[in-house]
């Protein structure tokens, strides 16, 4: 497997794979100030050779996940999950989706391509998330919930059973969110209210 970013989302992607003991070959960040990420070197520029292996791309933002990933020429690798996380075997988990440590996906549940499950964070049954979608630590989705493409749930944030989330929008930190929430806003709160637009940088609407 080869990890594309070199940040801190990358060194949990990097102990994902030490715990299903999948070699890591190559590190690449664009970045040439980034010698190396927990001792193991960086490359800064994505080799022929390389590109013969399948790639997780550790960006946590997930505008510029979905840039990166939209525009890069190699194959991505199946979904990492690391060995203490509890994902049912009916789970769909798309391509180049991480699970983290002691995250918990339940029964039937469908997660698009390149989504985080962030360490401790729960998917309840049934829920359905669209691709780059992140479940931020502790966070957790009741039964039934959905998430569209690039949503962040925010750390600690719970949402209720049957919940429809828009896509690219920001849950804050900690919300609760009894109400379904359109595209592009930002939530914060108990209960949950908009606080502003979600302006985008990268993605395409
Ligand atoms: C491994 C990892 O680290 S994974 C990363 C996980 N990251 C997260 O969970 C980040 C979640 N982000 C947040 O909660 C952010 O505060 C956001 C996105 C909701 C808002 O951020 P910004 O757009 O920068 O908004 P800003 O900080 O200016 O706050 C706007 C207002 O909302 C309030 N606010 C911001 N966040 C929250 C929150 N989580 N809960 C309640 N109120 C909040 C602010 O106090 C401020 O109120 P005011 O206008 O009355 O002063």
């Amino acid at each position: 497997m080869n990890i594309y970013g070199a940040s801190g989302h990358a060194k949990v992607i990097m102990d994902i794979a030490k715990s299903q003991n999948i070699p890591v070959s190559v590190i690449i960040d664009d970045n040439p100030q980034i010698k190396f990420v927990l001792d193991y070197p960086v490359e800064h520029i994505v080799s022929p050779e390389a590109l013969k292996d399948e790639f997780i791309m550790a960006i946590g933002d997930n505008e510029i996940r979905k840039k990166v990933v939209e525009g890069f020429k190699g194959k991505f690798h199946a979904a990492v999950i690391h060995i203490s996380a509890a994902v049912s075997s009916s789970v769909q988990l798309g391509k180049g989706t991480v699970v983290m440590p002691n995250a918990s996906v339940n029964s039937e549940s469908k997660i698009g391509m390149h989504c985080i499950i962030n360490t401790g964070a729960t998917v309840e049954h049934d829920c359905v998330l669209g691709n780059f979608v992140h479940i931020s630590p502790n966070a957790a989705l009741a039964g039934g919930v959905e998430v569209e493409e690039g949503t962040q749930i925010g750390i600690g944030a719970v949402v209720i059973p049957g919940i429809k989330i828009g896509k690219w929008s920001t849950i804050g930190a900690g919300a609760v969110i009894i109400d379904d929430i359109p595209d592009y806003v930002v939530v914060v709160g108990n209960p949950g209210r908009i606080i502003k637009k979600r302006v985008l940088n990268y993605a395409k609407k």
